[in-house]
């Protein structure tokens, strides 16, 4: 049985609007977080902290004043966003989602509803303006991070035990929504919202508001696009309903983990937000343990995708404004495998044959193409290959030489190997095209 609900779910299965279609076939995204708490790289009055640097005001060694006057030192002189944007553009990123405003409040856009933002600092001007722009240049689409939690502000509440923290929730609920409409009419070019910081109970509590804010925002940019972890329903769940029915328009609740199987996607829309060390969004000067390479991240973009998702790698640029060289390198190695591969991951989504050890499977969403992404080669050079029913091969090739046609061996009903190219040295992930076609009959012949 399932419940009646007012604030849940609004629309079961997938959006299917062309502003959605564009989202879904993005692939690769980029995810930039940037604010005061990079001046700090981690570090206060010269003591490492371990968690996540975008986070360091809320350690026990970092006085909340100290950190609370960084933005008066906020001048990022190295700050080039057309240079950020042309990176993006070679890495292959089809979107960006900029943090306009992280937990600590911090508003890196000229925000009439608070003193805490970028215009109170050295810098004085607006940051996320010249980034929309930049982006938008190079055809990268632009998403606004927003973070709900906000502990600069004194209507702030994680929870609402008294009458005085409902009023002051009152207070806080019409400041966030200023903000956000506030966004939406300085940045008309953004596609959509991605929202942070809505797990306290207060949040929890707000599905009346919520809702009517999600409505007015929607209503001002047609076609915008916002995930699963804004709206809290009747019963105070997010992502997924009381009866289990998403929220939003996509699932956004991979963070920093991917879904195994196409069933733990419940075949829903999803995007899967990555660090590059284990837990740091905004920069930290000392990345310590493990720290991924680029054939680490492609092999999660490729999985992402055949799954059906996007995968969106993170970025912390330092206080100055400058991109790490250990981004700008992941940067240069994924872009060089894109230019190489994107027909892989461009427009492409999952596909119900049966996976296998040697890598993923992805379908071209626009002419039907399969792609094998090859991450573990076998030995003996043989790709075995499980089709879905009634399928017949037709061409298959590498998508680097597509000359070199490859010839199936049948084992069996539906199954085959595909001999790969041994004396060609393959050094990095590689992809072999499958042109197919479906039978209404069994022309495999059988055993
Ligand atoms: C996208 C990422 N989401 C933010 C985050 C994650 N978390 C969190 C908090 C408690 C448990 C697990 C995760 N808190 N803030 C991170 O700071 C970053 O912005």
């Amino acid at each position: 049985t399932s419940l009646t609900l007012e604030y849940g779910a609004h629309r079961i299965g997938k959006r299917t609007d062309q502003m959605m279609e564009t989202w879904r076939n993005y692939g690769l995204g980029q995810f930039i977080h940037w604010g005061v708490y990079a001046l700090t790289g981690g570090h206060w009055d010269g003591e490492y902290y371990s968690g996540a640097a975008e986070w360091i005001r809320s350690w026990d060694k970092m006085p909340k004043d100290a950190y609370d006057q960084l933005y008066k030192s906020f001048d990022p002189k190295n700050y080039e966003p057309k240079a950020w944007a042309k990176q993006a553009k070679e890495m292959g990123a089809k979107y960006m989602i900029i943090t306009t405003k992280h937990h600590d409040g911090f508003s890196l856009w000229p925000s009439k509803y608070t003193d805490y933002d970028v215009t109170n600092s050295p810098y004085g001007n607006d940051i996320i303006g010249p980034l929309v722009e930049a982006y938008d240049a190079e055809g990268i689409d632009v998403y606004l991070y927003f973070s709900v939690m906000d502990w600069s502000q004194p209507g702030y509440r994680v929870s609402l035990e008294t009458e005085e923290d409902r009023t002051a929730y009152e207070d806080f609920k019409a400041f966030t929504r200023n903000q956000l409409i506030e966004l939406l009419e300085l940045y008309p070019s953004a596609k959509g919202l991605w929202f942070d910081g809505t797990w306290d109970e207060a949040w929890k509590e707000q599905a009346v508001f919520a809702d009517e804010l999600e409505k007015e925002m929607r209503a001002m940019i047609p076609g915008l696009i916002i995930g699963s972890r804004f709206r809290p329903d009747d019963y105070g769940n997010r992502h997924f309903d009381s009866n289990g029915d998403l929220m939003g328009d996509y699932e956004q609740g991979w963070e920093r983990k991917l879904p195994n199987t196409y069933e733990d996607t419940k075949g829903n829309d999803w995007d899967a937000v990555m660090t590059v060390p284990e837990n740091q969004w905004g920069y930290h000067s000392d990345w310590r343990g493990h720290v991924k390479s680029s054939y680490e991240l492609i092999e999660m973009l490729v999985k992402s995708v055949s799954l059906d998702g996007n995968f969106v790698l993170n970025f912390g640029p330092d206080g100055q404004g400058n991109i790490r060289s250990e981004e700008a390198k992941l940067a240069k190695e994924i872009g060089d495998w894109m230019k190489v591969n994107q027909k892989a991951i461009y427009s492409c989504g999952y596909l119900n044959w049966q996976k296998q050890d040697w890598g993923y499977y992805t379908q071209s969403r626009e002419d039907g193409k399969i792609y094998m992404v090859v991450f573990n080669q076998p030995l003996d050079g043989k790709l075995r290959v499980k089709t879905a029913d009634k399928v017949i091969l037709d061409k298959v090739y590498p998508l680097e030489n597509p000359g070199m046609i490859l010839t199936p061996e049948l084992i069996q009903k539906n199954e085959y190997f595909i001999p790969v190219i041994m004396d060609q040295k393959w050094t990095s992930p590689y992809v072999i095209v499958v042109e197919s076609s479906s039978t209404d009959e069994d022309k495999n012949g059988g055993f």
